[in-house]
């Protein structure tokens, strides 16, 4: 994560479609930097954040509230557009934002896990302004408007766009202190992500463990799972290296969960179509066989719902 610098020269419009963990971090810090942020969420999460703001406590950003607008729908041109909702909410939540408002400039940067919303996006807004965006962060919303970050990072990759116009968003991010790097291919970004989420999120949900219990306990399982769905990602243009894979596991805090094992926990339906699923069907139409990734995704579909096919 870059160091925050707080405030930045040039102010910019933020709008943040699901100011959940992430979205609620990202329009905080955006705020706190300067810029003009307003959160897209339902009604009653809208009124908190106006009457509240959006509050962060985290290790590495400090704890503050930060001042931002909130709307049910967004109603004006914007510069950047970061989508923030879960991708079981995604459908639903893109009818606050009609394409028609968009400004001739605006960059819509989905940050959800998964690789496939990117190209239903693209069909909505146009392909000239959505990015391919991946966040790594933990960040959990523990109320409306309340944010808690646990991981020391915050990081972005973005591709799928020209550099000049991604290099834009990054040097708005930067300041607010998110790190960011622009990727050498889209296929590189969105894979690169998903191959160590997928294998992370499924076995965390899976034996309700954390960090340390999947590079432990589950290690047999968390080999497989990485090679499996590594073949897969190069199979799909990404260029990856298991091996540097599977070191990301054992260099993460020990305690780090995944948003899929908070998701079960808490009742909450599953993004296992978009991680699990997207994963079988890309091996499917790539012909690599992942037996350990099917068999997984299954045990997880059995015991919280959702088939991830
Ligand atoms: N959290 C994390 O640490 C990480 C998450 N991700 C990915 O980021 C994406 C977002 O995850 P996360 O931030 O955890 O999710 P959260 O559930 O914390 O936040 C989602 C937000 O979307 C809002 N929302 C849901 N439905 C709608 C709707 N119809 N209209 C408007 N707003 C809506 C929710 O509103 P309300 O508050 O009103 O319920 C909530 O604020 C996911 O794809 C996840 O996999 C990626 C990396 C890490
Ligand atoms: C693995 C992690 C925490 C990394 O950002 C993540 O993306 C998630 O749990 O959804």
């Amino acid at each position: 994560m870059s160091s925050p610098t707080h405030v930045t020269a040039s102010p910019a419009t933020v709008a943040v479609l699901g100011p959940g963990g992430v979205g609620g971090l990202l329009a905080a810090v955006l705020s706190r930097a300067g810029h003009r942020v307003i959160c897209l969420a339902r009604e009653e999460t809208a009124s908190v954040l106006r009457e509240s703001g959006v509050t962060v406590r985290s290790g590495a950003f400090g704890e503050f509230t930060a001042v931002v607008e909130a709307d049910t729908e967004l109603r004006e041109p914007v510069d950047l557009l970061l989508v923030a909702v879960k991708q079981t909410s995604l459908d639903a939540a893109l009818e606050r934002v009609p394409a028609g408002v968009m400004g001739p400039d605006t960059v819509v940067v989905p940050l959800l896990n998964g690789v496939e919303h990117v190209e239903s996006l693209r069909g909505r807004y146009g392909a000239a302004r959505v990015a391919a965006g991946v966040i790594r962060v933990e960040a959990t919303r523990v109320a409306p408007g309340v944010v808690e970050h646990g991981s020391p990072f915050c990081d972005i990759d973005l591709a799928g766009l020209p550099e000049p116009v991604l290099g834009r968003v990054a040097e708005l991010l930067r300041p607010a202190g998110v790190g960011v790097r622009i990727a050498s291919s889209e296929a590189s970004a969105l894979w690169a992500k998903l191959a160590f989420l997928a294998p992370f999120a499924l076995l965390t949900t899976r034996h309700l463990t954390d960090a340390e219990g999947v590079r432990t306990a589950h290690r047999e399982d968390l080999v497989a799972l990485t090679e499996e769905i590594s073949a897969v990602a190069t199979a799909c243009g990404a260029s990856l290296d298991p091996a540097k894979g599977l070191a990301m596991y054992d260099n993460c805090p020990p305690g780090m969960r995944s948003s899929m094992r908070r998701d079960a926990e808490a009742g909450r339906a599953l993004e296992l179509d978009a991680i699990g699923g997207a994963v079988l069907r890309a091996a499917e139409r790539e012909g690599v066989a992942v037996p350990v990734t099917a068999r997984l995704v299954a045990e997880v579909g059995q015991r919280y719902g959702g088939s991830g096919a």
